[in-house]
C-alpha cells in the first residue's frame, strides 16, 4: 500500500578499515533507527570500510554475491522487516584491479532490489591534512541513474560527490522521484562550507526530499569527514539533522504529499526550456 507518511532513519558513523566492526556499528544503529518506527534507513557512504587500500581484495571475499556483507544486511532487512540503503560498498567491475562504489538496496523482505554505482568519482585537491584525493586510482565511475520504489516511494540514488553535479538529480525529478539519496563521506573542510547549501539547492530543484546520510568525525586513516546528516524537504526546510561531531541516528517522518503540492503551485517541470 502507499503511504503518504513514512518514517525514515539515517546513519552517521565513524567506519574505520575493518569490515566486521563497521557492520556490527551499522546493525545497531539500524536497530535503534527501527526502534523509533523507522521502515526505511540509509547508510552513508563506505560504511563498510573507509579509507582503505584494498578495496579490490575486499569486493572480492566480503562484499561478493552471497559473501559475508550482503548476506548480514539482507539478514538484517528481513529480521527488522526494513529496507536498507546501503550507502556504499567495493563491488568487483569489469575492469581489472577496479571496483565499483556501489550502493546497493535491500527490500524488507531481505531481497537485494537495486544497484546504483557511484558515477562522478573524486580526483580533488582539498586544503584539509589528506589534501589529495584520487578515487579513480582503485574506483571505476557507474554510468547510469538509478531509481528504486519501496514501499511504493519512488527514491533516486546517487552518492556523495554526485551532489555537485545537478543533471543526475534532474533525471530524478523527470521520473518523478519522492525522494533522493545522498550518502556521503564529504570531508570536513568542503562540508563546512558546500554541504548544506547543495543538499538544500537539490531538494529545491528537484521538489524531492533529500536524504543524505554522512560520515563524521575522525577516520583511521587520518581523514575528517564533516557528519550533519540530514533530510531537507521539497520546500527547501531542514525536517531534522545531527550535529558534526559525533556518530548518532535521525529518525523522521516524511509527509510526501508535499513534493505534489509543491509541483502542483510551482510547476517546476512544466516550466522546463532547456
Ligand atoms: O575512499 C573511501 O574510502 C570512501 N570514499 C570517499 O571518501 C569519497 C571518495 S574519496 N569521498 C567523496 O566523494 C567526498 C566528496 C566531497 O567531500 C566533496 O564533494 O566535497
Amino acid at each position: 500500500m502507499t503511504q503518504t507518511v513514512i518514517t525514515v532513519g539515517l546513519v552517521q558513523m565513524t567506519s574505520g578499515k575493518a569490515v566486521q566492526p563497521n557492520l556490527r556499528a551499522a546493525e545497531a544503529a539500524i536497530k535503534r533507527c527501527v526502534e523509533q518506527g523507522a521502515t526505511t534507513v540509509l547508510l552513508p557512504e563506505m560504511f563498510v570500510c573507509l579509507g582503505v587500500k584494498n578495496q579490490v581484495e575486499i569486493a572480492q571475499t566480503q562484499c561478493q554475491k552471497g559473501g559475508p556483507v550482503r548476506s548480514q544486511l539482507s539478514a538484517l532487512a528481513k529480521d527488522f522487516k526494513v529496507n536498507i540503503i546501503a550507502g556504499s560498498m567495493p563491488l568487483m567491475s569489469s575492469v581489472e584491479d577496479k571496483v565499483l562504489a556501489a550502493c546497493l538496496v535491500f527490500a524488507a523482505d531481505g531481497s537485494e532490489v537495486c544497484q546504483y554505482d557511484k558515477v562522478h568519482l573524486f580526483d580533488v585537491d582539498v586544503s584539509d591534512n589528506k589534501g589529495r584525493y584520487r578515487e579513480s586510482d582503485t574506483f571505476i565511475a557507474g554510468t547510469q541513474s538509478k531509481t528504486v520504489s519501496l514501499d511504493g516511494t519512488l527514491y533516486g540514488l546517487s552518492v556523495c560527490y554526485d551532489l555537485r553535479f545537478p543533471e543526475l538529480y534532474q533525471q530524478y525529478q523527470k521520473q518523478s522521484c519522492q525522494v533522493v539519496t545522498v550518502p556521503s563521506a564529504f570531508t570536513y573542510t568542503t562540508g563546512q562550507k558546500h554541504w548544506l547549501t547543495l543538499l538544500k539547492a537539490r531538494a529545491i530543484e528537484t521538489q524531492s526530499f533529500v536524504m543524505a546520510a554522512n560520515q563524521v568525525g575522525t577516520h583511521e586513516d587520518g581523514r575528517i569527514t564533516w557528519g550533519q546528516s540530514i533530510v531537507i524537504n521539497p520546500d527547501g526546510e531542514i525536517v531534522g539533522e545531527l550535529d558534526s561531531e559525533k556518530a548518532g541516528e535521525l529518525v523522521v517522518e516524511l509527509d510526501l504529499e508535499l513534493c505534489q503540492k509543491i509541483r502542483q503551485s510551482m510547476p517546476l517541470l512544466k516550466h522546463k526550456r532547456l
